[in-house]
């Protein structure tokens, strides 16, 4: 293809899927490696000075025996480490190859990444960093590193996933180790997890892959980052146990996601179906669906030596024996957490959107429905934006608007349906008649579902959007009026978009400047106004984040009545129905201090302070008048 991605799949409808699996492997590896088994892997682990020098401090702490503690580690080893076998994944390999097949029309690879991602293995240890949106991610991500001859990587999986009769095994067969959720303070389990991960890094043994969001996002939304695994996997390098380090991230985007309508039933406290292999089974009806294609780009490795400069002095890692444990300065802590911010905002800047995407953002402006013509106009404009503002977007070569348009339609016959012209979000139909309740409930499904799709594109607009309704909030045009209520944005939303901490005055920047160069806001040394023709654009970008601020509305409300009424407002804001979305309001509450979280026998305990929810719901409804 031209714009640098290939279809693997096209090969793969050429020739025998046999004779793929069976093919010669030959990876380059890193060449500072030390091959080695996972069995001796597991010795080092075993026998590290740093699992021996924990295990003594808990000796001493909790009065146990040496032996016991050592055959607990062990145990815990034996629980979690991978088993990576070429046979397991050529197998593996086989029956991927006729599953993408039947589900996927391409699946597009960046050949360039590809190519980075080959020497960057062979000159340091690489860790691999995708997005996660879903069970197909790490699937396809060790299929195509089969494919191409790249060194398969060992993964951190989740532990339900080893719970799965021989589904289990033979993922831990493929390379996956498995990490329990919800750590805590288990001391001797962090000290094996981390030897086990930070033994990987130094010795190079493959390259390590893991999913820095922690899970699925069920709202198709980067989730803020989880920290453990890449503080792990850091240590070597502060410790200067390896020169550098390569981080790559990988931005997976689904034109169609196979798991859409569980992801949006969980948002709304449907629990998760138990990973069991009874279930797997019985979910391979989806497999006979469509889901159009998929991307997967490999972004430019990022070098933690480069990085790091100016940033941390790795002269304190000096004092202290290597072996022993180091808690991480404050200057480390934050070092890691912007790396991880920014390494979703990479994965964000690769995504590829598809016309579906930008519909979505369409749709969901108009929930009543709207006509096929009117929604045809509407895309056509937000694809100018959407370029404009940097966007990854596929969009078929030498088919017509109106076909680009249909066919996504058709494909996303689970979300949307086209009658007499007119396009709207379909329903889950059910038995018998329905109640006000689950009335609320199906329309709800649908509108999240709908709502996961624009929020694969949200990001590209998320900092010009939220200028725009600073534009509207702010007393006076001043840019300093503008940017203080821009800040406010930001801190309330911290948690529902990726912001890399401590860069208001860059995501400010970024946002003006895309709107200047779009024609939409003029700037001089004090002011910021908006052109002439630039109001349509300024309210449309507003209506993108108009669900967020009216969710956030609604919720900060019950927060600060508990047991109220929702309000008539709350009425067509289903997205504040969200579990996710609820959780991300919470967590805004507490960091700016509007809520407190206090443990009281154990249990967590919330306080409101009533007025200072209040001058947030305040702000926001000024937002909304
Ligand atoms: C050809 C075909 C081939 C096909 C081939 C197929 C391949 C088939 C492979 C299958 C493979 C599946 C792969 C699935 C994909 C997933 O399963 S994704 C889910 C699993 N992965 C992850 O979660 C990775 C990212 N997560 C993390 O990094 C998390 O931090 C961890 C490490 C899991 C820990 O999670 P957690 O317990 O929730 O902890 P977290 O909130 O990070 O921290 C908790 C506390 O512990 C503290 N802490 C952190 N580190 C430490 C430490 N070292 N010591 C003590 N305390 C610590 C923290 O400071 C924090 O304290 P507070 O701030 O709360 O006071
Ligand atoms: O990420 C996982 C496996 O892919 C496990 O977590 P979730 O099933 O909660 O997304």
């Amino acid at each position: 293809m031209s714009d640098g991605f290939f279809d693997i799949l096209e090969e793969r409808r050429r020739s025998s899927d046999l004779s793929h699996a069976f093919r010669t492997f030959n990876p380059q590896p890193y060449r500072g490696a030390t091959p080695i088994s996972a069995a001796v892997l597991n010795r080092m682990v075993l026998e590290s000075q740093y699992l021996s020098y924990i295990i003594q401090e808990i000796m001493v702490e909790c009065d146990e025996p040496h032996e016991a503690l050592l055959e607990e580690a062990s145990a815990l080893l034996d629980e979690m480490s991978q088993n990576l076998q070429l046979g397991f994944i050529r197998l593996l390999g086989f029956a991927l190859s006729k599953v993408f097949k039947s589900v996927f029309s391409s699946i597009h690879v960046n050949e360039d990444g590809l190519t980075r991602l080959q020497q960057a293995i062979q000159e340091y240890p690489v860790i691999l960093m995708p997005n996660h949106r879903s069970y197909m991610d790490f699937l396809v991500l060790s299929y195509i590193m089969f494919t191409y001859d790249l060194s398969i990587p060992v993964i951190a999986a989740g532990i339900p996933l080893m719970g799965m009769k021989l589904i289990g095994e033979i993922f831990r067969r493929s390379g996956a180790f498995f990490i329990r959720r919800a750590i805590g303070s288990d001391k001797l389990y962090w000290a094996v997890l981390s030897e086990y991960v930070r033994t990987i890094v130094r010795t190079g043994y493959a390259p390590l892959e893991f999913y820095i969001e922690g899970l699925r996002s069920r709202t198709l939304k980067s989730l803020t980052p989880k920290l453990g695994m890449m503080h792990m996997v850091l240590e070597p390098f502060f410790k200067g146990e390896v020169f550098d380090i390569s981080l790559v991230p990988i931005s997976i985007s689904y034109e169609r996601v196979l798991e859409e309508s569980l992801l949006a039933h969980e948002l709304l406290g449907v629990p998760k179906p138990k990973e069991t292999t009874e279930a797997l089974l019985k979910a391979r009806t989806v497999l006979k669906e469509d889901y159009g294609c998929m991307h997967v780009c490999f972004g430019n490795p990022v070098s933690v030596r480069d990085l790091v400069k100016g940033k941390i002095n790795r002269r304190q890692y000096n004092l202290v024996p290597r072996d022993l444990p180091m808690k991480p300065s404050k200057e480390t802590q934050e070092f890691v957490s912007g790396l991880a911010h920014m390494i979703i905002r990479l994965q964000e800047r690769n995504v590829v959107l598809s016309a579906w995407n930008l519909m979505a953002v369409v749709l969901l402006q108009n929930l009543q429905g709207i006509d096929l013509d009117l929604l045809t106009h509407k895309t056509l404009g937000l694809r100018r934006l959407a370029l404009r503002f940097g966007a990854h977007l596929r969009w078929p070569k030498n088919v017509s608007d109106s076909e680009v348009m249909s066919s996504s339609v058709s494909l996303h016959h689970s979300v949307v349906r086209c009658e007499r012209g007119r396009v709207y979000l379909v329903e889950e139909a059910g038995p018998g008649p329905v109640t006000q309740e689950e009335a609320v409930f199906r329309r709800a499904a649908a509108v999240l579902m709908c709502a996961s799709y624009r929020n694969q594109a949200v990001h590209v607009f998320t900092r010009p959007a939220i200028v725009a309704v600073a534009m509207r909030t702010a007393a006076r045009n001043r840019t300093d009026d503008v940017f203080h209520h821009f800040k406010f944005l930001l801190e309330l939303f911290s948690n529902e978009f990726v912001l890399i901490p401590g860069q208001a005055v860059q995501d400010f920047e970024e946002g003006c400047s895309f709107l200047q160069q779009s024609g939409v806001i003029g700037r001089s040394d004090e002011e910021i106004y908006v052109r002439d023709n630039g109001q349509e654009t300024i309210i449309f970008l507003r209506e993108i984040l108009q669900p967020f601020i009216e969710s956030y509305q609604v919720t900060s409300h019950l927060h600060s009545c508990p047991g109220s009424s929702p309000s008539p407002l709350a009425i067509e804001s289903y997205e504040s129905l969200s579990s996710d979305l609820q959780k991300n309001v919470l967590s805004a509450l507490l960091s700016m201090a509007a809520v407190t979280k206090t443990k009281v026998d154990d249990q967590n305990e919330i306080r409101v302070n009533k007025s200072a929810v209040k001058r947030i719901w305040d702000m926001l409804s000024k937002i909304m008048d």
